[in-house]
């Protein structure tokens, strides 16, 4: 009879062979790539199919090493079929006739392995986990799907619990983790969704948003790909922090091709970091800012008071008031945005200004018609288009505008602030310096006024226009020669059929062929493009994202082909998303799914119970997600004197640091306390990480709830939860935010009474 260690030679047997096909395909991808980085040369289509070959090769080796760690993973035996090795790539015999060696996890095959169960084994009769160390095999679980055996213990609404539970339980690193080797059904179901259309996943803390939202844009872009990654992914995150700790998730599922930015990012040339207060972000967040700043464009649209004289060819000349008045409304009516429509108000004022100088050189003096031509007229309006001083003050009327210079404007002026619509008290709120940094809320307005501002590129475009014309006159003179030499080469013999380039192309198609190809990815191209329309747009911790922010991610996405992933019970910025509805019937009306996620993976169920009375408090109608696990820790409080707060804090960092040895501590304060205690807890501690954007690789990190959404840690320590509360009117949503960050223990210092939110720790 076999025995288990047979079994576990068999598989490491398959498993070695694994490895060995991968390091042959691997160096054969390398050989390949450093063939192509030896070539030189060519002509510019040569040398941008070169680059596409390379940025090929280049990918399928660094795929190959990304899956070195857990090639392999699992295994499905079937009643009536071969069994399938699952992993994290697909790999293939030589004989590509053969089932393959590996499934990729991603592909249609592998899906029971996520899906089937006891009840519904879909003709699986065994799922098998295999555990592994680098190319080591240290342990199998199995599970048999046959429904004689469902009753023999193990859990109907988990798949691969031994597998899960092992994940679950091991040590936090600051960086997020691949789950392919344990993804639930519901997640599954997620993950595989169509492309097309708005879903929103709506699910509690720790229920996997993020961890789906990232395999998604894994499977859609290895199930997309062609159309994926000549569009790109973008997905978009709350803070630049959560992006590092996300960022290697991507990579290690072996993908490209996708943007991971924050809404800071999404103005291509500014990187807007700065804080500002909550309620100034609401003001830029609402839809009503939208009359302000067109409004503040508007206001750049100036008529003198009565009239400018400038020297004109040596005699004053007046722009009247009137003129300016007249130009200006046709420019207005014309719908055009801004800097666009500055050509018919110029053109405008300026057919006015060479009637005004007709009238007064060509009056007839007898009292007849004028005696200037069409032609003189057409000479003065060129005069006056090239009269500096005449450019000048039209300019100044009707300037060239910025969106960053029209927003630095607006928000560093009383006046025009008042002079958009800006009622007192939120003046008050947005007025700063001309010099200050921009926010991650000014970014939709930034982008707002570029659709009002525009881009005059008639100067570029003719530039453009005319090398083309260049090339293509180029072009047919080489085409020409082609074909002359081939009616001499071919004279004698008529009834032969050949091709040539005349042919085939035209003289434009042969441009376009030699025009050199952009050859950055869809990211970076997509990065560097503010009217960039994405492929597909997942959006993370979506309920903080203000009805700006959304208009801003609708024109980048105008296919609507999104994965909105967040909890409306988790929002904590004012101008944040409260219903999924509202944030999207302006653009899709009801045409949303919705799925939802229920299961907590993160949060043990002793620290969900705590959580769950302050979600009660944020609304009562809410459920918490049902946690999957108990850590078998109690969670506690300990009121402390205010004069000891930092030094408990400290001595409480350390324990907790002892107790999860390899882990991570996190502690979360209150806005107000973060500078103070984190410059006591770093002098104390000197590994500790504090700061805008702290180091997640540290094992002890303190920091705001804001800064936190999204992460975990293996202790949590939250402190002052009353200041929490206090600080904005969402406080209990960020307090719930605080205390589901934590896998395995949940601390709390306090000075004051505990919020009755608490109450089940006192
Ligand atoms: N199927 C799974 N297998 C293993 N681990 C999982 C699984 N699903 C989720 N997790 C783990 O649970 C933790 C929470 O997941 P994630 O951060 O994606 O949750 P979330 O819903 O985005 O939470 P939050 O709303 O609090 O930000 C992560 O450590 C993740 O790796």
């Amino acid at each position: 009879m076999r025995n288990d260690a047979d079994l576990l030679t068999d598989e490491q047997a398959y498993l070695t062979a694994l490895y060995e096909r991968l390091d042959l395909l691997r160096d054969q991808a390398a050989e390949r790539l450093r063939a192509i980085l030896l070539e030189a040369g060519g002509t510019p289509q040569g040398r941008s199919q070169r680059e596409a070959t390379r940025s090929h090769w280049a990918e399928q080796v660094a795929q190959m090493n990304a899956v070195e760690n857990g090639l392999c993973f699992g295994r499905l035996d079937f009643a009536a079929d071969n069994p399938r090795y699952i992993g994290r790539l697909g790999l293939f015999a030589e004989d590509r006739d053969q089932d393959p060696l590996l499934v990729d996890w991603r592909a249609p095959a592998a899906r029971p392995f996520y899906l089937a169960t006891a009840v519904s084994p879909e003709g699986v009769t065994r799922r098998r986990h295999l555990r592994t160390r680098g190319r080591e095999l240290t342990g199998i679980d199995d599970e048999v799907l046959d429904l004689a055996a469902a009753g023999a213990g193990g859990r109907e609404d988990v798949t691969g619990e031994a597998a899960l539970l092992s994940a679950l339980t091991a040590g936090r690193t600051g960086r997020m983790r691949d789950i392919v080797e344990t993804i639930q059904s519901e997640q599954d179901e997620v993950i595989r969704s169509g492309l097309a259309g708005v879903m929103v996943v709506q699910g509690g803390p720790g229920t996997g948003k993020t961890a789906v939202a990232l395999h998604r844009a894994a499977y859609l872009l290895y199930t997309h790909r062609a159309q994926l990654t000549r569009q790109g992914v973008l997905i978009l995150g709350p803070n630049a922090t959560f992006l590092r700790y996300i960022s290697q998730v991507l990579p290690s599922l072996a993908e490209t091709g996708v943007l991971l930015a924050t809404l800071g990012d999404m103005f291509p040339g500014v990187t807007a970091r700065a804080d500002e207060a909550p309620a100034a972000a609401a003001v830029k967040g609402g839809l009503g800012i939208l009359d302000v700043l067109a409004q503040a464009v508007a206001d750049r649209q100036t008529v003198p008071d009565d009239y400018i004289e400038v020297d004109h060819d040596g005699y004053p000349l007046r722009i009247e008031r009137g003129v300016c008045e007249d130009a200006r409304e046709v420019a207005r009516r014309s719908g055009r945005p801004h800097n666009v429509a500055r050509q018919l108000f110029v053109t405008e004022a300026i057919h006015a200004l060479s009637q005004q100088i007709a009238d007064r050189i060509g009056a007839d003096p007898l009292g007849g018609e004028n005696l200037l031509e069409e032609s003189d007229l057409a000479e003065t309006r060129r005069e006056l288009r090239e009269d500096i001083d005449v450019q000048q003050a039209l300019f100044d009327l009707w300037p060239v505008l910025t969106p960053r210079q029209v927003l630095r404007d607006l928000l560093s002026d009383a006046d025009r602030l008042e002079s958009a619509g800006l009622g007192e008290e939120d003046r008050g709120l947005l007025l700063r310096a001309h010099d200050a940094r921009w926010t991650p809320a000014d970014v939709p307005l930034l982008d707002e006024l570029a659709e009002l501002l525009g881009v005059d590129d008639t100067l570029r475009a003719r530039a453009v226009a005319q090398e083309r014309r260049e090339a293509i006159e180029y072009a047919e003179g080489v085409l020409e020669i082609v074909q002359g030499s081939r009616s001499l080469d071919f004279e004698d013999d008529r009834e032969e059929e050949v091709l040539s380039a005349i042919d085939v192309v035209d003289a434009s198609a042969f441009v376009e062929r030699h025009e050199v190809l952009d050859t950055r990815t869809a990211s970076e191209r997509a990065a560097a493009d503010r009217t960039w329309v994405f492929g597909h747009v997942i959006v993370d911790e979506a309920q903080e994202l203000s009805p700006m922010a959304w208009r801003l991610l609708m024109r980048r996405c105008p296919s609507r082909s999104m994965t909105v992933v967040g909890d409306v019970a988790q929002t904590g910025d004012l101008a944040g998303t409260t219903s999924w509805d509202q944030a999207f019937e302006p653009y899709v009306a009801q045409r949303w799914r919705l799925a939802e996620l229920t299961v907590n993976y993160r949060t043990p169920a002793e620290i969900m119970a705590v959580a769950g009375d302050v979600l009660a408090g944020v609304d009562p109608s809410l459920q918490p997600p049902r946690s999957v696990r108990e850590a078998g820790v109690e969670p506690w409080a300990r009121r402390v004197p205010p004069a000891e707060l930092a030094d408990q804090l400290i001595s409480t960092v350390r324990t907790e640091s002892a107790q999860v040895s390899d882990g991570r501590v996190g502690v979360l304060v209150p806005d107000a306390l973060e500078e103070s205690l984190g410059a006591e807890l770093t002098a104390a501690v000197p590994g500790a990480a504090v700061g805008e954007q702290p180091d997640l690789l540290n094992h002890i990190v303190l920091m705001t709830v804001k800064q936190a959404k999204g992460l975990e840690f293996d202790s949590v320590v939250v402190v002052q939860p009353d200041e929490i509360i206090a600080e904005s009117p969402r406080g209990l949503s960020d307090l719930y935010v605080a205390v589901t960050r934590a896998t395995r223990r949940l601390g709390v210092l306090h000075t004051a009474e505990l919020p009755k939110e608490l109450a089940a720790l006192a």
